[in-house]
């Protein structure tokens, strides 16, 4: 089997209908690379919270989630999202299946930290059925919904689940979001980040909020992986992308 990339999109892009069906059409023409697609969709699990009358805050790019909480998120991020996904990736011409995290025990997840709920936390993975659906040509869209070992539901920040199976795969991994690249004071495009330049972005925090989670999980597997990973935006092509005309590619070394 060929090396699959591991592309991860943020739920802004899934806020439009129109820029969802552009991006999987770009990934179905792109058809020299296999693909999983893990998705986020914190804006819209923050909007079905807030139509429940439930305050929502992130701590440091994580969403507090109560466990009362977690049959909304478990049903906006499995359900309507996922679902929606897939049935606009069948309508492009991929033959889209949607999984979670946990199916197929690919991801194992422990709960990150007490005060921040039913957050959870990638321990490893096992890409066994990932493997197995790209080997009969599906394409895997993965919602970040994983479980603990004893069965409770957590909420992984997609970035995770994404780098986490990356790592488990040693493939290379694609973060896009709303954003085109990650951006300095000025605004402007940064091409590349290294393991010595990106202390200084964190500490001046130029890189904050859910942009600091993105870049510290790409850091992490660019090292495990030994391949950069690219962090870009939805918006600019795939094939841009990977030529490196676009986007910010995070170094190992
Ligand atoms: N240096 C930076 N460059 C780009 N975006 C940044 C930076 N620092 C913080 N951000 C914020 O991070 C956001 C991207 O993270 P996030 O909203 O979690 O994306 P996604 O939902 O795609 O995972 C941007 O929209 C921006 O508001
Ligand atoms: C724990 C945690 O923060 N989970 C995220 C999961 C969705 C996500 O990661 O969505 P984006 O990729 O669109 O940001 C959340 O609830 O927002």
């Amino acid at each position: 089997m060929t090396l699959p990339y591991v592309i991860k999109v943020g739920g802004a892009l899934l806020e439009s209908t129109e820029a969802t069906q552009a991006f999987l059409h770009n990934l179905y023409q792109i058809n020299d690379i296999q693909s999983v697609l893990v998705h986020g969709g914190g804006t819209q699990v923050a909007s079905l919270l807030n139509k429940l009358g439930y305050t929502t805050i992130k701590k440091d790019g994580l969403r507090v989630s109560p466990p009362e909480q977690m049959p909304y998120v478990t049903g906006m991020l499995a359900g309507a999202v996922n679902k929606k996904l897939v049935a606009q990736a069948n309508s492009v011409g991929l033959k889209a299946v949607g999984i979670s995290a946990l199916d197929g025990k690919t991801i194992r997840a422990e709960v990150f930290d007490n005060a921040l709920g039913a957050v959870g936390q990638p321990i490893s993975a096992d890409s066994t059925l990932v493997e197995q659906l790209i080997s009969s040509e599906w394409l895997p869209i993965m919602a970040c919904i994983g479980a603990s070992d004893e069965g409770e539901l957590l909420n992984i920040n997609a970035d995770h689940v994404a780098a986490t199976l990356a790592e488990s795969l040693q493939c290379p991994l694609l973060l896009l979001s709303d954003v085109p690249s990650v951006l300095d004071a000025q605004k402007q495009r940064i091409t590349e980040i290294t393991p010595a330049s990106l202390p200084t972005l964190v500490n001046d925090k130029v890189i904050t909020d859910g942009m600091l989670v993105k870049v510290d999980a790409a850091m992490a597997t660019a090292q495990k992986t030994h391949e950069p990973v690219i962090i870009a935006g939805w918006r600019d092509s795939l094939s841009a992308i990977l030529a490196g005309d676009a986007g910010t590619h995070v170094l190992p070394e």
